[in-house]
């Protein structure tokens, strides 16, 4: 796909369903009893592979005519085994929460996914989930395809999180919703908090206090073990994440007006909000409400000029998705952006930080990759864009994204090699920024 230099983007824009939400919509609606009914469901591949997986341990679900999702699930504890091998697809969030619910489950499954999946790290969530019992045989370095033998009778867990990750904070917390007791998850650093508000809401017992360890202040998150869930009306907000592309491609547009309806603000996902205020962009946040249990608002976004700033690394878990496309307003802005405590980047559906800057790199800019940092020399307008060579997307649908963005505000096109892994997390990208007036052809 070829994004052609664009010159401005105006209209209003609808997106999709949240993705973190969406999994775990499905998740708790099969655990709880009764039925689920989601609205506004990521119908995107990642999630579909969850719905897929939820379906093979015993939960019914469907989609009706009008796109409402309903789940009818089988109880905490009460999934069955599945039949044949699961396959997440692309997916680390599904993957990672769902070994957390089949470990403390009495059954055996094996869990697969594409080759982007297959590489990615394990053990982060098999490490602590073992303590409950459960038994996991992986690929090496604790890779799938890895079968899971969930504990027949399982312990609740304690756990301090050795990386700021909400994936294996949830996977804890979803193993522990089996296991009698309190199952206690210690975070640093703060996450994103989804999980969290979607247990209480669907009527668990589980709270936060601030404690301090060694000097410094981190959370603890409690929830006490088999409760009855309910099944519940969920409506899932707009992902900021997929915001962020018509976001950044709006700023870096002269003349742009787009609005943006219903984006998720949970605090612990804005922080490419706030960079990108203090960069100078023209961000209007209006009718702040709640949706559902989570913060949403609608934005307002115009064009203008971006500065170079520093990104602080206590930022990061808020906005850890977003970074490739912050690295695109940062090669148009004036100045140099520096990003730091990225070294989560290196183990998402590619090696994000290498990605970003080998792309960059090859569209003209000056980059400086460290182990868990990026330095971007941003050059004041429009960046050189492509060189008819296309850019690799391994697999990884934000560096897809980003870079038809950054062909949008550049002076020659950009090309990517493989469009289709948009659809994981945002299968009307194209569509929809085409009706803004973004240039995209499929070559
Ligand atoms: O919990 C979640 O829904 C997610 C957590 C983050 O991963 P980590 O927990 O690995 O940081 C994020 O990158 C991912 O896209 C979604
Ligand atoms: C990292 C991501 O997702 P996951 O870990 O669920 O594959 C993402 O969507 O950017």
């Amino acid at each position: 796909m070829t994004a052609q230099p664009t010159e401005a983007l105006s209209g209003t824009l609808r997106l999709p369903g949240d993705k973190s939400i969406s999994h775990r919509a499905l998740m708790l609606g099969g655990l709880a009893v009764g039925e689920t009914t989601i609205d506004g469901l990521l119908e995107g591949e990642d999630v579909l592979c969850t719905a897929a997986a939820m379906r093979a341990l015993g939960a019914e679900i469907e989609r009706d005519e009008n796109g409402q999702w309903h789940v009818w699930g089988r109880g905490v504890g009460g999934l069955g085994e599945p039949d044949n091998v699961i396959d997440m697809g692309n997916s680390g969030t599904g993957a990672r929460l769902l070994l957390g619910i089949l470990a403390s489950h009495p059954l055996t499954a094996v869990l697969t996914g594409d080759a982007s999946l297959r590489g990615r790290p394990m053990a982060r969530v098999t490490d602590p989930l073992a303590a409950c019992g459960a038994e996991f045989i992986a690929r090496t370095g604790g890779r799938l395809p890895l079968t899971v033998v969930g504990s027949r009778d399982p312990l609740p867990l304690d756990y301090e999180l050795p990386v700021p990750s909400a994936q294996v904070k949830s996977a804890v917390l979803l193993a522990g919703l089996n296991a009698p007791g309190d199952t206690r998850v210690v975070e640093r650093e703060a996450t994103r908090d989804h999980s969290e508000r979607m247990l209480a809401y669907f009527g668990a017992t589980i709270r936060r206090s601030e404690i301090e360890i060694e000097g410094c202040m981190a959370s603890e998150i409690v929830l006490s073990g088999q409760p009855e869930l309910t099944g519940r009306p969920v409506r899932v907000p707009a992902d900021p994440s997929s915001a962020a592309f018509p976001l950044v491609a709006a700023l870096l547009l002269p003349g742009s007006q787009t609005r943006l309806i219903g984006v998720g603000m949970n605090p612990q996902r804005s922080g490419l909000l706030t960079t990108l205020q203090e960069m100078g962009g023209d961000i209007e946040i209006t009718n702040a409400r709640e949706e559902g249990g989570e913060p949403v608002a609608d934005l307002l976004v115009r064009g203008g000029p971006l500065e170079g700033v520093e990104v602080p690394a206590a930022r990061a878990p808020s906005m850890i998705d977003e970074y490739p496309v912050l690295a695109m307003a940062a090669a148009a802005a004036k100045g140099r952006t520096v990003m730091k405590g990225l070294g989560e980047l290196r183990v998402k559906e590619s090696d994000r930080l290498a990605t970003v800057a080998r792309g960059l790199n090859l569209c003209g800019l000056e980059i400086e990759e460290g182990p868990d940092s990026l330095t971007v020399e941003g050059v004041n307008g429009r960046p050189p864009g492509g060189n008819n060579q296309p850019i690799q997307t391994e697999l990884d649908h934000r560096i897809a994204m980003s870079f038809l963005v950054l062909g949008m505000a550049s002076e020659r096109p950009v090309q990517i090699d493989d469009a289709t892994p948009i659809a994981t997390s945002f299968p009307d990208f194209t569509k929809l920024m085409q009706d803004l007036g973004a240039k995209l052809t499929d070559v």
